[in-house]
């Protein structure tokens, strides 16, 4: 661990105060072993003696946590305004948890102390000092995190500096200034850190909320400004609108300040460990995430494509690779034959030496997007595209569908069925098959399966995993256009596969036969 400079984790403690977060003590030690892996030097577990799962996670850390780089801490509050240090529950709470380190959270702000604590500055101020003395005196290494610092200064400087020097002269490693209601900006931000600076010449830490949507820009400022010790939490998971981005924080520093905080390696970990905790919280990735999101390097305009076609350094702050991350090429109505040959390639097609076919397809692409077709997210629906429109030969045709039909019916008792026919060819015969289902799109594909099932029993791996809807435009009611999404599985990779039309049955038909047509396609080759 370096201790001249800390990048101190937060997302057990503050990260947990997200709404919609709940963590259990496993899921909080798995959590640990994440940030672990990444290097941080910090892992603020919970409040133990406030939060019983955080009492048992220390407990349980002794044992079941062999962490390699990073030390617990335990965060609590200063002793209550009349108890001695000794004899706050509170405080042996701390003691107990044997974490090495204890953050305490104390009011720098004189209109907190006066309202929330309902006591005087003076006895704040011992409050601090007794519980820093009484932890330093038992053993363990004190942070200090003093809310709400950036208002409390503005409001009253002289009890916010003096705050500061009593946390130090009882012996407090550092003192983190906290932008509690996440308002500041950088520019104010990093003038005060400053002054704190000169003024106390303690070392300070900084922990920033995203209430403005500088909690990153206010770390970072703040950190030029003098701070050693960065509070941050993975994906920014935190009260209201979030804490300050931990993984952004450490790309910054490393990749742009030349700080060398977590072992170069681990950053190259750090997309597979955003993802892995957003696993364990069970809250789907931020995709628009720096760095670490699935959009952080996708590009989707046709002049971006052609720059990135010829470096795609062109229209990328990083190579992706470095945190982990990949490159991904969006085909869509903004696409040029730049991206229609980057994305060929990504699917294992060379399109570089035919110009023709990748102006057809683009061409295709876009007409078929201001119908109402999306392609970003259905890249088996592109691939049976490019191959169409390779010459024409190249998509296998496994059948051909003369009509299909669907009843659905209400009975007399009350339950609802559905009754499915299709007509089609496949492999020199005419084929007419019924298939049931609870629904119209379940009675089509059971009907597709039962006609073709016997001349491609490998139809049988084939799963539907998703199914999406979306009315297209909304302001004809039920007469709208509908774009239908199918994620289909056959039980080791997914695909996407889109249909179009007026009918939202027509539109699921469309993309069943896709998703079947690719399914075929990729257990044929
Ligand atoms: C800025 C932050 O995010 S700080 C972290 C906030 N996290 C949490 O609050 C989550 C865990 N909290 C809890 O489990 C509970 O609030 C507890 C156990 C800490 C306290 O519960 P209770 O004793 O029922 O008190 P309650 O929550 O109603 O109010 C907080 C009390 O702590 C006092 N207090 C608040 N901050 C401090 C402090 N830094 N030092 C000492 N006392 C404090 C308040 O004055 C209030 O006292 P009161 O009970 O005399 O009114
Ligand atoms: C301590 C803390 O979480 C805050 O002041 O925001």
């Amino acid at each position: 661990m370096n201790d001249s400079f800390h990048v101190y984790d937060t997302t057990l403690r503050d990260g947990a105060q997200q709404e919609g977060l709940a963590l259990s003590v496993a899921d909080k030690l798995l959590i640990a072993r994440q940030l672990d892996g990444l290097g941080v030097g910090f892992i603020e577990g919970g409040w133990p003696g406030a939060i019983p799962k955080d009492t048992e996670f220390f407990r349980r850390a002794q044992t079941e946590l062999d962490l390699e780089h990073a030390q617990l801490a335990a965060f609590g509050m200063t002793r209550r305004a009349d108890l001695k240090a000794a004899d706050d529950p509170q405080v042996a709470a701390l003691r107990e948890s044997r974490a090495p380190i204890v953050t305490l959270v104390a009011k720098a702000h004189d209109r907190h102390v006066e309202l929330a604590l309902r006591t005087s500055l003076d006895e704040c101020l011992a409050m601090v000092r007794d519980t820093v003395t009484h932890l330093r005196a038992e053993g363990q290494r004190v942070f200090v995190d003093a809310e709400h610092f950036f208002n409390g200064y503005q409001d009253n400087p002289a009890y916010a500096l003096e705050f500061v020097r009593v946390a130090a002269e009882a012996g407090a490693d550092l003192i983190a200034l906290c932008d509690t209601n996440g308002g500041m900006l950088p520019t104010e931000l990093g003038d005060v850190v400053r002054t704190v600076i000169d003024r106390t010449g303690a070392r300070v830490g900084i922990h920033c909320h995203d209430d403005s949507g500088c909690a990153v820009a206010n770390s970072l400022v703040a950190i030029e400004a003098g701070a050693t010790h960065v509070q941050g939490a993975a994906n920014a998971y935190g009260e209201r609108t979030g804490n300050a981005n931990l993984f952004t924080i450490v790309a910054n520093l490393q990749l742009k300040k030349n700080m060398h905080v977590v072992p170069d390696e681990s950053l190259a970990e750090m997309t597979r460990i955003a993802h892995a905790i957003s696993e364990v919280t069970n809250i789907a990735p931020h995709t628009k995430q720096p760095y670490v999101g699935f959009s952080a390097f996708a590009h989707k305009a046709g002049i971006h494509a052609s720059a990135v076609k010829a470096d795609p350094m062109l229209y990328q702050h990083i190579d992706p690779a470095i945190v982990g991350n990949d490159m991904r090429m969006l085909v869509s109505e903004m696409a040029g034959r730049a991206s229609i040959e980057l994305k060929g390639r990504e699917l294992g097609y060379d399109l570089s030496g035919d110009r023709e076919a990748l102006t057809r397809i683009a061409e295709r692409v876009k007409d078929l997007e201001a119908t109402g077709h999306s392609f970003e997210a259905a890249d088996a629906s592109f691939e049976l595209l490019i191959l169409d429109e390779l010459n024409g030969t190249e998509r296998p045709e496994f059948f051909t569908v003369e009509s299909w039909r669907v009843i659905v019916e209400q009975r007399e008792n009350g339950t609802q069925g559905c009754e499915a026919t299709v007509r089609l060819h496949a492999k020199g015969e005419r084929i007419i098959t019924v298939g049931e289902g609870n629904g119209p799109v379940n009675a089509l594909d059971t009907a597709l399966r039962n006609a073709i099932g016997q001349l491609y029993p490998e139809l049988a791996e084939l799963e539907l995993t998703d199914y999406k809807v979306r009315i297209l435009e909304g302001d004809h009611g039920t007469d709208s256009r509908t774009r239908v999404l199918i994620t289909t599985s056959d039980g080791k990779n997914e695909w996407a596969t889109v249909g179009v039309q007026e009918n939202i049955v027509a539109a699921s038909w469309n993309a069943l036969v896709e998703a079947v047509t690719y399914g075929l396609l990729r257990l044929e080759s």
